[in-house]
């Protein structure tokens, strides 16, 4: 047997077509261009590849976006002082700080900085709240785009058993939060293990749909995959030999489930595409 792949690649281009469409639309209605600003800190090689994508889906789909680079020796005063300045410039609907940050700047703090309105990746405590009792601002990207997957490759998430290696703030534990919810795309039965969960192998063996995002290469093996389960691989590791890799052994796990995300081309591209949908969202906000 072998398992259906999921074309994340595929299915971000639809949906960055539909997004493109309705981006023209707004800008035909309003004159305004949507726009976001991404800031760097430092030379993470995770992050460059992201912005390399993000800035040409944002070309692509006819929003404006810059990126600003500061230098790993920036303070953490003068990082908040830039943020401050994209809050209160009229023409940037969507602020992204890349993750992670260097020591020695609180992240927390950074991310409590950002104005929840453009908060584009969902990170606010504010924005999290608003998600977590189901009255959400923006969907955060990630847990986002593994939801719009699902419902692209006609995958049930209602009543779906869904387990969720890894508890992140960024993906495990709100993309639990969104699975659990009343409606499409939700009303799912969610099991979020992490590295002191007791038998991992038992737990994962229950889930219809795994999903894994520990970030650790070579994590979900075979055994621990139900015949005919969805697999979902949201880790994107750098490998040894240089390759983006995910958390799951891929040749082991297509043998035994019914359908799975490749890396690259799964979860990615997909994160990417919510990114701009929220940009969008964070410029409709401005003519309400
Ligand atoms: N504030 C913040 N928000 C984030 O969402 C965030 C972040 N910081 N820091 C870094 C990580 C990493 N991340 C990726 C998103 C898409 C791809 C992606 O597009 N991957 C493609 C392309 C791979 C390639 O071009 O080689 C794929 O998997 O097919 C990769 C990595 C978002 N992150």
């Amino acid at each position: 047997m072998s398992a259906s792949i999921i074309d994340g690649k595929r299915i971000a281009k639809e949906l960055r077509e539909e997004i493109a469409g309705r981006v023209a639309s707004f800008r035909g209605e309003h004159s305004i261009q949507p726009k976001l600003v991404a800031i760097l800190v430092g030379e993470d090689p995770a992050s460059q590849v992201y912005i390399r994508n993000k800035q040409r889906a944002c070309e692509q789909a006819g929003l404006a976006s810059s990126l600003i680079r500061l230098p790993d020796s920036v303070s953490q005063s003068e990082l908040l002082g830039q943020i401050e300045d994209l809050n209160q410039a009229p023409d940037v609907h969507g602020i992204l700080v890349q993750l992670p940050l260097p020591e020695g700047i609180s992240a927390d703090l950074v991310l409590r900085a950002i104005r929840p309105e453009k908060d584009v990746d969902c990170f606010h405590p504010e924005n999290v709240g608003m998600l977590a009792i189901g009255t959400p601002r923006f969907l955060p990207c990630t847990p986002a785009g593994v939801v719009e997957l699902l419902k692209r490759s006609g995958v049930e998430t209602r009543g779906a058993h869904v387990v969720i290696c890894g508890r992140s703030n960024i993906v495990g534990k709100p993309l639990a939060l969104m699975m659990m919810q009343k409606g499409d795309g939700g009303d799912a039965t969610v099991s979020v293990c992490h590295s002191r969960s007791r038998n991992l192998e038992e737990l994962t063996r229950q889930a219809d749909i795994l999903v894994a995002a520990v970030g650790r290469e070579g994590f979900i093996t075979g055994s621990m995959i139900r015949p005919g389960a969805t697999v979902i691989d949201v880790g994107t590791n750098r490998s040894a030999n240089g390759k983006l890799v995910g958390d799951v052994v891929f040749e082991e796990a297509v043998e035994i489930a019914g359908a799975i995300t490749p890396v690259p081309g799964g979860v990615g591209p997909m994160t990417v595409t919510l990114l701009l949908e929220n940009t969008l969202r964070g410029a409709r906000r401005t003519v309400r």
